[in-house]
C-alpha cells in the first residue's frame, strides 16, 4: 500500500444516521474544514432529495473547494439530472447486487441491474461526468455476479467501483478474499465502503485496501446508517501509524473536525472513541500515570498533538502516589511519602463516594482543608 484515496461520506451516509440533520451552514462548514485538512474527495449528499439538500450541495459546489465533490445517485436518470443541476461534475451511481436487494428494489428482475446501469452510466458520460459505480450489498452478492456487474460498468466507461459491505457482515479475512478476487477481474480502481454493525468497519476497510482496493469511503466519528461507517480519523491515523501511509493531511485538525461534527449532529462521542475521544490521552491509573510521567510512549501510541488533542492526568480511584505528588507539585504543594499516602487514601474514599475522579481543585482541597487530617474524609 503506497497511497490511498479518501472519499469522505459524512455529508451523505453520515447524515443518513437516524435522527441527524445538518443545516446548510453546517454542511458547508464541515466541507470547508475537510478541504482545509486535505481530504481529496467528499460525497456531499443526494441531489435527488431536492429542496434544502440540493441547495446545500449547490452552495458547497459554489465554494470552489480544492477537494473533488461527488453526488450520490440511484441508477436513475432523473437522479443524475438532479446532480447536474447542483453543478456537480462527479456522480456516484448505485445498484443493488445481492439477491435480497434486487428482490426488494427491482422486484427480483436482474435485467434491471443491467438496464438501469447502462442507461444511467451512458447518460452521465454523455454529460461528461466522472462516474463511480456502487455495488450495494456486494458482500452478500454472488461473487461471479458481482464480477460481471463490475466488468459491465467498466466496459461502459465507469472510472471507479465501490465494494459495499452494506450490512457490515464481513470480517477482515473474508473482506480480503472477496476484494482480492474483484481486484483481479477489473482494471478500474476499487473503493471500500464498510459498515460497523459488528464493530469491524475500519478493520474491514483496511483489509480491503491491503487486498488491492485503492480508495476508501469514511465518515467523521464513524457516523452513518445504524452502527455507522469506517471512521475518517481512525482510517487516516491507522494508515499513517500502522501502515506507514502518510497522506499528508493536517491530522492536527482531526479533533477540531470531530467536535464540529459532534456539534452539528448533536451526537456526543463516547469518551473512549478512538483517536478523538475525550479519554484517549487521559491517564488515571497509578501504574499508567507513573509510566507516562517518565515517558508518554509507555501508554500512548502517538502524541496527542498529532491529532490536535491533549494529554490529561486525572486523579481518581485508581491513582497512585506518583501522579498525586506530580499534580500537587505543579501547584506548589510538596508532600512526603507518608502524607501522600494519606492524601491518596482520601482521594480513593472521595472518588468511591462520588463515583468519579476528582478535579485538581478538589484534590488541593483534600490537602488544604485539613478535614483529612481530622479523619473526617
Ligand atoms: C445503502 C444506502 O445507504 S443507499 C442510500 C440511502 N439513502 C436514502 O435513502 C436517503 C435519501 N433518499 C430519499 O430522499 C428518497 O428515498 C428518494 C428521494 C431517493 C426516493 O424517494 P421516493 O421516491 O419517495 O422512494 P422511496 O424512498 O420510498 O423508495 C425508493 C425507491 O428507489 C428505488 N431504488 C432504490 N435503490 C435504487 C437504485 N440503486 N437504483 C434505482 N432505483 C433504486 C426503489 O426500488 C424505490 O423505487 P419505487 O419508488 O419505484 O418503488
Ligand atoms: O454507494 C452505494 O452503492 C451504496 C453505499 C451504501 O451506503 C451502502 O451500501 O451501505
Amino acid at each position: 500500500m503506497n497511497h490511498v484515496h479518501v472519499n469522505d461520506t459524512t455529508l451523505r451516509d453520515g447524515e443518513q444516521a437516524a435522527g441527524i440533520v445538518f443545516s446548510a451552514i453546517e454542511k458547508i462548514a464541515i466541507a470547508c474544514l475537510m478541504d482545509a485538512i486535505g481530504i481529496p474527495e467528499l460525497e456531499v449528499g443526494i441531489p435527488a432529495m431536492g429542496g434544502s439538500e440540493a441547495e446545500a450541495i449547490t452552495a458547497i459546489v459554489q465554494k470552489g473547494l480544492k477537494t473533488a465533490l461527488l453526488g450520490w445517485n440511484r441508477a436513475v436518470r432523473s437522479d443524475i439530472e438532479a446532480s447536474i443541476a447542483c453543478g456537480l461534475r462527479r456522480v456516484h451511481i448505485s445498484v443493488p447486487v445481492s439477491d435480497i436487494q434486487i428482490k426488494a428494489k427491482f422486484k427480483g428482475k436482474t435485467n434491471l441491474v443491467w438496464d438501469r446501469l447502462r442507461d444511467s452510466i451512458n447518460f452521465a458520460l454523455d454529460h461528461d461526468l466522472f462516474v463511480s459505480v456502487g455495488a450495494e450489498d456486494a458482500s452478500r452478492a454472488d461473487e461471479s455476479f458481482l464480477v460481471e456487474v463490475a466488468q459491465f460498468a467498466e466496459s461502459l466507461g465507469a472510472s471507479r467501483f465501490r465494494f459495499c459491505d452494506t450490512v457490515g457482515i464481513l470480517n477482515p479475512l473474508t473482506t480480503a478474499q472477496k476484494v482480492g478476487k474483484l481486484v483481479k477481474s477489473i482494471k478500474m480502481p476499487i473503493e471500500m465502503h464498510t459498515h460497523n454493525d459488528f464493530g469491524l468497519a475500519t478493520a474491514n476497510a483496511l483489509a480491503g485496501l491491503q487486498a488491492g482496493a485503492v480508495s476508501v469511503n469514511t465518515t467523521v466519528n464513524g457516523l452513518g446508517e445504524r452502527a455507522g461507517n469506517a471512521a475518517l480519523e481512525e482510517m487516516i491515523m491507522a494508515l499513517k501509524r500502522l501502515y506507514q501511509v502518510d497522506l499528508g493531511m493536517e491530522t492536527s485538525r482531526l479533533r477540531e473536525l470531530s467536535q464540529l461534527v459532534v456539534k452539528a449532529s448533536g451526537i456526543p462521542l463516547p469518551p473512549w472513541k478512538a483517536i478523538v475521544g475525550d479519554n484517549v490521552f487521559a491517564h488515571e491509573s497509578g501504574i499508567h500515570a507513573h509510566g507516562v510521567l517518565q515517558n508518554p510512549q509507555t501508554y500512548e501510541p502517538f502524541s496527542p498533538d498529532e491529532v490536535g488533542w491533549k494529554r490529561r492526568l486525572v486523579v481518581g480511584k485508581h491513582s497512585g502516589r506518583h501522579l498525586l505528588t506530580n499534580l500537587l507539585s505543579q501547584h506548589g504543594i510538596s508532600l512526603n511519602h507518608e502524607e501522600s499516602q494519606v492524601v491518596l487514601d482520601s482521594v480513593r474514599h472521595l472518588s468511591v463516594q462520588m463515583k468519579r475522579s476528582l478535579t485538581v481543585e478538589e484534590l488541593i482541597d483534600v490537602v488544604t482543608n485539613r478535614s483529612m487530617s481530622h479523619g473526617i474524609v
